[in-house]
């Protein structure tokens, strides 16, 4: 994975400077469960089309944070902003603004996939124009199951389903927490499209969970990770890489003999090598620092105690 083959400059413009009002905004944001705090205090902005990546070890308090956005959690603490309203007072013409793909499947096993999605259709017509149920069968690749009962389908069939529901309303904003696990490679393909054909067709704001870092780097315009219940790294893939190491591996093999490299300036270096070696260079790979390099040295630092928040240029931007 190599963090130079980034979405297009496009995304620029969303995020950082975004004249339009977030669509999410956090404050200090708490929970605390029994005796235990699990956020410590998260300051979140997601912008209307921004496509952000929640990402973070197992226990992090993605999921929490997330149900507190959804208002399916009631948060011990902080300001809480969710298209214009607390989440904790959201009425259903709120609720049918948000698209939710869950982490754990709600039953509806006795159900047929194209009858489940009619059902659905009928709650947001009172206040959008829903999707009907050929259109977003077609749209995750499900168009020969409508007649299919939910209980016969595979397990990546009834994730795709959950997508599907979660889009039902052309959500201006869509939370989707780890949505493509038990996905084949290829469904996550056509998954990724789908949400890249939301983000800028149709300028949903998509809030994402993954432990799927090439997931999260095909997909975000901003990566914000949470570590033991903070934000420890908020910013671009290029952002975080850049805190990290801003130097590039090379490796090549001279007369047959292999050779690794470190660099700052791979462009250079390469152009020296050849015009020192000429054609007895071979095999050769440039491989920038990747996300997975970036993350695990990010939480590696907040746990040995050495991160404790992101970088102040980027908490500037969250204020
Ligand atoms: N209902 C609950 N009651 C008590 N503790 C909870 C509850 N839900 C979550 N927790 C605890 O809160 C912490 C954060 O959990 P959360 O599910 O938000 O993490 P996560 O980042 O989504 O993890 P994962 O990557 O494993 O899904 C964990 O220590 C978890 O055990």
């Amino acid at each position: 994975m190599d963090i130079t083959h980034r979405k297009a400059a496009d995304t620029s413009e969303k995020g950082r400077g975004h004249p339009a009002t977030p669509v999410i905004q956090t404050r200090d944001l708490r929970m605390r469960y029994g005796t235990t705090d699990v956020l410590h205090g998260v300051d979140l902005r997601v912008h209307p089309g921004e496509v952000v990546a929640l990402l973070g070890p197992n226990g992090a308090g993605k999921t929490t944070t997330i149900e507190i956005l959804e208002g399916f959690r009631r948060r011990s603490a902080g300001e809480v902003e969710v298209l214009g309203a607390d989440p904790d007072h959201g009425d259903d013409a709120w609720l049918a603004r948000i698209g939710i793909v869950l982490q754990s499947w709600r039953d509806h096993g006795k159900w047929r996939a194209g009858e489940l999605l009619d059902h659905l259709h009928r709650f947001y017509v009172p206040f959008r124009k829903p999707y009907r149920a050929d259109e977003l069968l077609r749209m995750v690749g499900l168009a020969d199951r409508a007649d299919a009962v939910i209980g016969t389908l595979s397990g990546g069939q009834r994730r795709r389903l959950d997508v599907a529901i979660g889009l039902v309303g052309r959500p201006e904003l869509l939370f989707l927490d780890e949505p493509t696990v038990g996905f084949d490679p290829q469904a996550r393909r056509d998954f990724h499209d789908l949400i890249q054909s939301l983000s800028h067709g149709q300028d949903t704001a998509i809030l994402l969970t993954t432990h799927d870092l090439d997931e999260a780097e095909r997909l975000a315009d901003r990566i914000v990770i949470l570590a033991g219940g903070r934000i420890v790294a908020d910013g671009t893939a290029e952002e975080l890489a850049a805190q990290v190491s801003s130097e590039s591996e090379v490796r090549y093999t001279l007369d047959g003999v292999p050779h690794t490299k470190s660099v700052q300036d791979a462009t250079t270096y390469v152009r020296e090598l050849f015009a020192e070696h000429g054609d007895t260079v071979g095999n050769l790979q440039v491989r920038a620092v990747s996300l997975e390099d970036v993350y695990v040295s990010l939480v590696q630092e907040y746990e040995s105690g050495r991160r404790t928040q992101p970088p102040a240029k980027l908490m500037e931007v969250a204020r």
